[in-house]
């Protein structure tokens, strides 16, 4: 009989155990300890990270927010009624993030990126970019030098927003903030005929279904939803939904920032996501702090819209980009752009408060909307004395720049001596003439909802009333002498429009502005 060879044995043994794979997989599971109030506490999920989804029975999904020493604090993103007290909770080991693709353009869907507007699934490649990535970093940002045409006269010309600022939108309630941010929406239309489009996002926070379905329309008719994408968290979805709404859109416009378009993004507004995420804290049982917002309310805010940027145009180093999503690596491109309109509501014009503080100092001017100026007819009710923009100046085109100069100084005077107005005969000729262009320069600043302006009408009108020639038109005319001149302009000089909008003032274009506004205003003279 053969002798057993020991060394042969193990040796037959190793070659076959080299090759073996352990194909069973361990999930790392948990069991929920409490829930309540869209909250769980989960025990057992030891190596869980920060802001990771994980899964309960049922399907639910949960963000682990809270990492303590025995359990973790899950916010909810969905109704809870089928979790209970002994659930079984899996990781899925993936930070939350949303599916976002060239098909995600036109549709409403909401925080986690599921379509909400009937119309099917997102069609095409899609691609999973996180809902928190950390901003990117000097190197790879490029000051704000292009302009961001909103369409809304007194913004462009005074408070002018540049591709990549961050521009608050502030005032009390009903004073038209969601107003401006839809009409910069619809400027941007000019921009997606010409094929280039400023890609839009409209965050919804906390509104009501039936007003985002308003603006969904008001969009769609107007041509807007061809490049406009909106994240709807409902007054009815629950807070962490609210909360991380924001964060879902800033994801969406990163999607076209670095893959070199320019982004728009809008949030309507952050004082809900504020209130939303004080909830979530203190059911955390996170400290309050002033106003019962957690301490870290600042850093919500901050961390967002530090994500609006302007990257630097050249491929290579807009490669190297820090917390750059892996899919995205190949598709990367330099001279993308996002740019955010933040909204905050304030309570009777108090703007010392704790969040409007915040995120007045954490953006790049604000626009300031108040309720006197919105009542006494005056819309968009932009209060521009106290209204600023720290960086759009530098992103102006040239021939709205100079006529905006004399535009400001005008009417920095004109606030000075408005209270005289109302002594009208007693006044020396030339404060009067500076009230009478004063009053027809805020005519020339109002306008209807809905109707942005092209930069180069904007221009040759701020133009004409700058120069004083609409001094012979009425007060109460100025709005239809403004139609007509623009009317006219269109009709004959198209041209003139040209060079504005191409950024020149030459004098050939002042003499023709000149002589058109003296032609019709002396028709207004010869009526009156
Ligand atoms: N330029 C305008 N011309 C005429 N009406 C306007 C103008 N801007 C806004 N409005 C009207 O004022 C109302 C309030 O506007 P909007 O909803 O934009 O304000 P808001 O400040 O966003 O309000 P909310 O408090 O609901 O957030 C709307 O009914 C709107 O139609």
């Amino acid at each position: 009989m053969a002798e057993v060879n020991p060394a042969e044995v193990s040796a037959i043994l190793k070659r076959q155990l080299s090759g073996f794979e352990a194909e069973a997989s361990l999930d790392e599971v948990g069991t929920v300890l409490t829930v309540g109030d869209g909250i769980a506490n989960v025990y057992g999920l030891a190596n869980v990270q920060y802001g990771e989804l994980v899964q309960f029975e049922g399907g639910l999904e949960g963000i682990v927010l809270n990492l303590e020493e025995d359990n973790v604090g899950v916010v909810l993103l969905g109704p809870y009624r089928q979790v209970k007290e002994g659930s079984v909770v899996k990781r899925t080991q993936r930070i939350a993030s949303i599916k976002v693709g060239e098909g995600i353009v036109g549709r409403v869907v909401d925080t986690l990126g599921n379509p909400i507007d009937g119309k099917g699934a997102i069609e095409g490649e899609t691609f999973e970019m996180p809902l928190e990535r950390k901003a990117p970093g000097v190197i790879y940002r490029e000051p704000v030098t292009e302009p961001l045409q909103t369409g809304i006269k007194s913004i462009d010309a005074m408070v002018p927003v540049g591709r990549g600022q961050r521009e608050l939108v502030i005032g009390d309630r009903q004073t038209g903030k969601t107003t401006v941010c839809i009409d910069t929406i619809l400027n941007q239309k000019e921009f997606y005929d010409a094929g280039e489009p400023v890609y839009c996002i409209y965050v919804a926070i906390g509104q009501k279904a039936s007003t985002v379905a308003g603006i969904a329309k008001v969009l769609e008719d107007k041509g807007a939803l061809a490049y406009t994408t909106i994240v709807a968290a409902n007054a009815s979805d629950p807070a962490p939904m609210q909360v991380y709404a924001p964060f879902a859109g800033a994801a969406i416009g990163e999607f076209f920032r670095d893959t070199g378009r320019p982004a728009l993004i809008v949030f309507d507004d952050l004082s809900k996501q504020a209130v939303a995420y004080r909830e979530v804290s203190l059911l955390l049982r996170r400290p309050p702090g002033r106003e019962a917002y957690p301490g870290d309310v600042f850093f919500l805010h901050s961390r967002l819209l530090e994500r609006a940027a302007k990257i630097i145009d050249n491929d290579d180093i807009a490669k190297e980009m820090n917390d750059l999503p892996d899919v995205l690596k190949d598709k990367v491109k330099g001279g993308g752009s996002l740019t955010a309109l933040p909204l905050i509501e304030t309570q009777a014009g108090d703007v010392s408060a704790y969040i409007p503080t915040n995120v007045i100092s954490i953006t790049d001017g604000q626009i300031f909307l108040t309720s006197d100026l919105f009542n006494s007819g005056v819309r968009p009710a932009i209060n521009v004395g106290i209204s600023v923009s720290r960086v759009g100046g530098n992103a102006q085109i040239k021939s709205m720049k100079k006529v905006a100069g004399t535009l400001k100084l005008d009417q920095a005077q004109f606030r000075e001596l408005e209270a005289f107005a109302k002594f009208g005969s007693d006044l020396d000729p030339a404060t009067l003439s500076v009230i009478e262009k004063g009053k027809r320069n805020v005519e020339i600043l109002k306008q209807g909802q809905n109707d942005p302006y092209p930069v180069e009408n904007q221009i040759a009108i701020i133009y004409a009333g700058s120069k004083n020639l609409l001094r012979d038109v009425p007060v109460e005319k100025v709005r239809e002498f403004e139609k007509d001149y623009l009317e006219y302009l269109d009709a004959k000089h198209r041209d003139t429009l040209d060079t504005l909008k191409a950024g020149k003032l030459t004098d050939e274009v002042t003499d023709t502005l000149t002589s058109v506004a003296k032609e019709l205003s002396s028709k207004y003279k010869n009526k009156g």
